[in-house]
């Protein structure tokens, strides 16, 4: 790792995330260059493209630190690329939850966010692998499947743009409507549950600040799988408001296990979401991706 000045830093940035501010992003910008930072700016033109351009970044030599500029997805899909390498990866936090910076303790502000990244520091993360029929993702913070990918299969973009995190409360109406409550078979590491609803989280928390469960499993392999045992939508809302509160553990009817390889398998088929993005229908392979991920942050 090159020093404070000299280090050559690629950002990717999303300009679709978040609420799309361009600011802060200008700022960061300047705080690395005012450090000495050479700063190459890749900007993505359409979703999938952050791998393309991660790919790029990595191929050119001597690129020190190669930063996503965006929300769990942007995070993800250079995360793809990246995973199994010794390139350091940095993050500016650009989406509307940002769930993985919060979990980090990545900061916000322009200034101290471009700090942590000249620093030099560096701590290795975990990434789990999602696999449908059809798709296989990297992911960095969790899984949904059941009610919670329904919201996300259901989201309107345009309107994640326009209010950020409210998008999810205003689909969750539609969702209510549509989504069809089933058993869930889950495998956890060969012993099969049944719930209602499941996620599977590297993390502590969920949709933004909110606290899923007080330990979390980004430094090492393995995830929390948690279950609602409870059919229906009260169940699934009172699970809904235990999360505002912080208090999901306590839930009579959640049962949470730890566990490395998870398939999900409904008969008929439900939504699955991975880090606030579609990405199919069960049955669901859920595991350890095997290759860490050496992030710009502070080590534990
Ligand atoms: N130029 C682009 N046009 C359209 N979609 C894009 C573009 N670049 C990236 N994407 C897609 O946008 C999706 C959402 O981005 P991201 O998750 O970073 O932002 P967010 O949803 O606002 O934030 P968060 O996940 O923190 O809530 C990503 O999955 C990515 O594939």
């Amino acid at each position: 790792m090159k020093g404070i000045t000299g280090m050559r830093a690629c950002i990717i940035v999303n300009p679709t995330a978040g609420r799309r501010r361009r600011r802060p992003l200008a700022r960061f910008i300047a705080a690395l260059r005012a450090g000495g930072a050479q700063v190459r700016v890749l900007t993505t033109r359409h979703a999938g493209h952050a791998q393309e351009l991660a790919r790029q970044a990595l191929g050119a030599a001597g690129t020190d630190c190669i930063i996503a500029a965006g929300g769990d997805g942007t995070i993800a899909e250079v995360a793809q690329v990246l995973a199994g390498t010794q390139q350091r990866m940095g993050i500016f936090p650009a989406g509307s939850a940002n769930v993985l910076a919060r979990e980090l303790g990545i900061p916000f502000a322009p200034q101290a966010a471009a700090r942590l990244i000249l620093s030099g520091a560096s701590a290795t993360i975990w990434p789990g692998m999602a696999e449908d029929t059809k798709h296989a993702r990297l992911f960095v913070q969790m899984a949904g499947i059941g009610f919670d990918a329904c919201v996300v299969h259901g989201l309107p973009s345009r309107l994640k743009r326009m209010v950020g995190r409210t998008a999810y409360v205003l689909t969750m109406f539609g969702a209510a409507l549509r989504y069809r409550f089933t058993t869930l078979q889950v495998q956890v590491d060969g012993t099969t549950h049944h719930a209602h609803g499941v996620v599977v989280s590297k993390g502590r928390l969920y949709g933004g600040r909110f606290v899923l469960c007080h330990t979390g499993m980004q430094h090492e392999a393995g995830f929390r799988v948690i279950m609602l045992e409870t059919e229906g939508l009260l169940a699934t809302l009172r699970m809904g408001c235990a999360l505002l509160l912080g208090r999901v553990e306590r839930m009579h009817d959640v049962r949470i296990v730890t566990g490395h390889d998870i398939e999900v398998h409904a008969a008929t088929p439900v939504p699955v979401q991975v880090d606030g993005d579609v990405l199919g229908m069960t049955p669901v392979r859920i595991r350890d991706a095997g290759r860490p991920l050496h992030l710009a942050i502070e080590s534990r």
